[in-house]
């Protein structure tokens, strides 16, 4: 009898989502079945669009879970599709593309052109196997998750409490995936869940009912799923990539003092690195839940800025409820004796200070020693303690006084530069100063050459918008308004792997030809095939208007588009690929040399490519510091 109400209810939640979310995605997907605009091109008949075009058009769903039926959807208008481009997920910034598995099963979904015999398909799952680093992986097709499947699954949850069943009465039945750790509510992977008329939404009483719907559980939830740096909403992001788990009961081990050594940048006006400890008490009561309590004992020694992103509190406000939940971190001195706060390399005292300092204060010349300045743009209530070791052009400073007229004063003796600075592979003698938050004027000095911050523009996302529209090659990349020389364009955005990983994805690109990579450097390269902006849309001409250069912005290489040149409104831009990106010629030329290479017994043009220390697959950039 349970069974069958769970069943009743999981279907009629399966109706009701389904009769509302059709209709919904349909109007979403016709919204973007745009028309390219038309623009007059002087080779118009060898227009990449002469080709056939697909027609997308849905179908009624089949029965997606035995022993629930559905009724039909009602038709859906057909749309017409774009033309064949794999999906581009419009993104602002670089994603980790998944890492190699170390994993004898190969999953795969589905085999794109399988249908096209020009394809060879057998070729592709060979280089697609070797995507994984097991010696001897074996293949095997992926069941799709269905993300509107855990819409409707909580749904027929909450209405199965509503009707009086308790958790485990639902368990036992199995109809539903189970409430526990790795189950439907814990194991949720999506943190926005669609809303539609009539659903049952989650009151707060909901919540209380569901047991382990707590701050805790849902942390630890967090945790296992997103990035583990808590205020970033990126799965497997690539600036935060460690592994943490998650502490219950513990005391912290640092204290004020050590939290404020451990920032390395500010994460916003409101950070606990401009207030003293005076703000402690000044920090208003009311919004110290018991929320925020539970987090702040869960993550006690977590950064301010970072329970700032999980509370929703302004990061000086997550400090100060920090120090009134443990009074012992005001104490000076580690906490423990084995504090992790005895870093042997402590970032200098002032970090975020220093940064700040740095760019307001350019009408110092770097090479003069002893030199006074005034730093005009200090932000008001800097404190003279926290000024008390800054940097400039590499040499230290001494400040006296504080506050928007602080006076600086260069020393002879070097600072002692950040240990991590130049890990990785980092460009040529890029420094990571300049922090774009915490310089209101730095736009103002972002010049290419000369004073200031040539990244600021990277890291304020100032693009120029471009239009992407039928060109000779395909799509390309147009102007909107005219662009100066040298100004800044956007920045080229993709998935980040390794060189040597995902073999089969150039096969892919020869194939459609259509290459999207683009080498960071020798061991890193940057992919817009599905992850990209309107960067991607620009062609090649040795006639460029633009140049890329890698910069580093708080510790990530990235890619930066600017003007060689003007360009006027309408015109196309253009890059320089660079020799090396035209190198492996054309889908024939590769199967042709596979074929030659197989028949001699020497691997594939992969195993060549990997023991040629020069080959490459991507576009060149200039190598660029980022003050200049
Ligand atoms: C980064 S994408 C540029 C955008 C591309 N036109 C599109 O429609 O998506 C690079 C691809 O554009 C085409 N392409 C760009 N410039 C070209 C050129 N000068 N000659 C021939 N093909 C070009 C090639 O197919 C190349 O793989």
């Amino acid at each position: 009898m349970a069974e069958e109400n769970i069943l009743d209810t999981y279907q009629s939640s399966w109706n009701d989502f389904y009769a509302w979310e059709l209709e919904y995605a349909s109007e979403a997907i016709t919204s973007l079945a745009t028309d390219f605009p038309a623009r007059d091109l002087p080779d118009a008949e060898d227009s990449y669009f002469s080709q056939d075009i697909d027609i997308l058009s849905f179908r009624p769903l089949k029965r997606p879970i035995s022993g629930v039926p559905l009724s039909p959807p009602k038709d859906l208008p057909s749309v017409q599709a774009h033309p064949r481009y794999q999906a581009c997920t419009p993104s602002n910034r670089n994603i980790m593309a998944k890492r190699p598995q170390h994993n004898p099963f190969v999953l795969t979904l589905f085999i794109p052109f399988a249908d096209e015999p020009r394809f060879q398909s057998k070729y592709f799952l060979e280089e697609f196997l070797q995507d994984s680093d097991y010696e001897d992986p074996k293949l095997f097709w992926q069941s799709l998750a269905d993300p509107d499947h855990e819409n409707i699954q909580l749904q027929a949850f909450l209405k199965l409490r509503q009707l009086g069943y308790t958790m485990s009465q639902i368990d036992a039945e199995m109809v539903l995936p189970t409430t526990d750790a790795d189950g439907l509510l814990l194991g949720c992977k999506q943190r926005d869940l669609l809303e539609w008329p009539g659903m049952l939404k989650k009151t707060k009483d909901d919540i209380l009912v569901i047991e382990k719907w707590d701050v805790v559980s849902r942390v630890d939830s967090m945790l296992r799923q997103f990035c583990p740096f808590l205020s970033c909403i990126q799965p497997a992001c690539p600036s935060h990539a460690h592994d943490r788990e998650l502490n219950r009961n513990v005391k912290p081990t640092l204290n004020n003092s050590s939290l404020r050594q451990r920032i390395k940048s500010a994460c916003d006006n409101m950070c606990f690195a401009f207030e003293g400890d005076e703000y402690i008490d000044a920090a208003p009561r009311a919004l110290m839940t018991k929320d925020v309590i539970s987090l702040i004992e869960l993550l006690p020694d977590e950064l301010p800025c970072h329970l700032a992103g999980l509370s929703r509190l302004s990061c000086r406000d997550a400090f100060a409820y920090r120090s009134r939940t443990f009074p012992s971190v005001l104490a000076s001195g580690p906490i423990h004796p084995d504090s992790p706060s005895r870093d042997p390399n402590p970032p200098p005292n002032s970090w975020f200070m220093e940064r700040s300092v740095i760019m307001k204060v350019r009408a110092i010349n770097p090479r003069e020693e002893n030199a006074t300045v005034t730093c005009v743009e200090c932000i008001a209530h800097v404190t003279a303690r926290a000024l008390k070791a800054v940097s400039f052009g590499g040499k230290a400073v001494r400040v006296s006084g504080a506050g928007p007229r602080t006076r600086i004063r260069a020393s002879p003796h070097r600072i002692k530069s950040d240990p991590s600075a130049n890990a990785g592979q980092l460009p040529g003698n890029a420094t990571r100063r300049c922090v774009v938050n915490v310089m209101p004027g730095a736009e103002a000095i972002s010049g290419i050459r000369g004073y200031g911050c040539t990244n600021v523009p990277l890291q304020k996302g100032n693009i120029k918008t471009l239009e992407v529209a039928e060109a000779k090659y395909g799509l390309g990349a147009f102007a909107t308004q005219s662009i100066k020389k040298d100004e800044y364009i956007g920045e080229y955005v993709g998935e980040l792997y390794g060189t040597r990983e995902h073999t089969s994805r150039p096969y892919l690109n020869l194939y459609t030809g259509l290459n999207y990579l683009f080498d960071l450097n020798r061991t890193l390269a940057l992919d817009a095939l599905t992850v990209g902006n309107e960067t991607r849309y620009l062609n090649h001409s040795g006639e460029n208007n633009v140049i890329a250069v890698a910069q580093l912005v708080n510790d990530e290489h990235r890619i930066l588009y600017r003007a060689t040149k003007s360009i006027a409104k309408n015109k196309e831009l253009f890059l320089d690929y660079g020799e090396n990106y035209w190198a492996e010629g054309s889908f024939e030329d590769y199967l042709a040399r596979r074929e030659e290479r197989k028949n001699s017994g020497e691997g594939t043009d992969r195993d060549a490519q990997q023991d040629d220390p020069d080959f490459t697959h991507g576009s060149e950039t200039v190598i660029e510091s980022e003050e200049a």
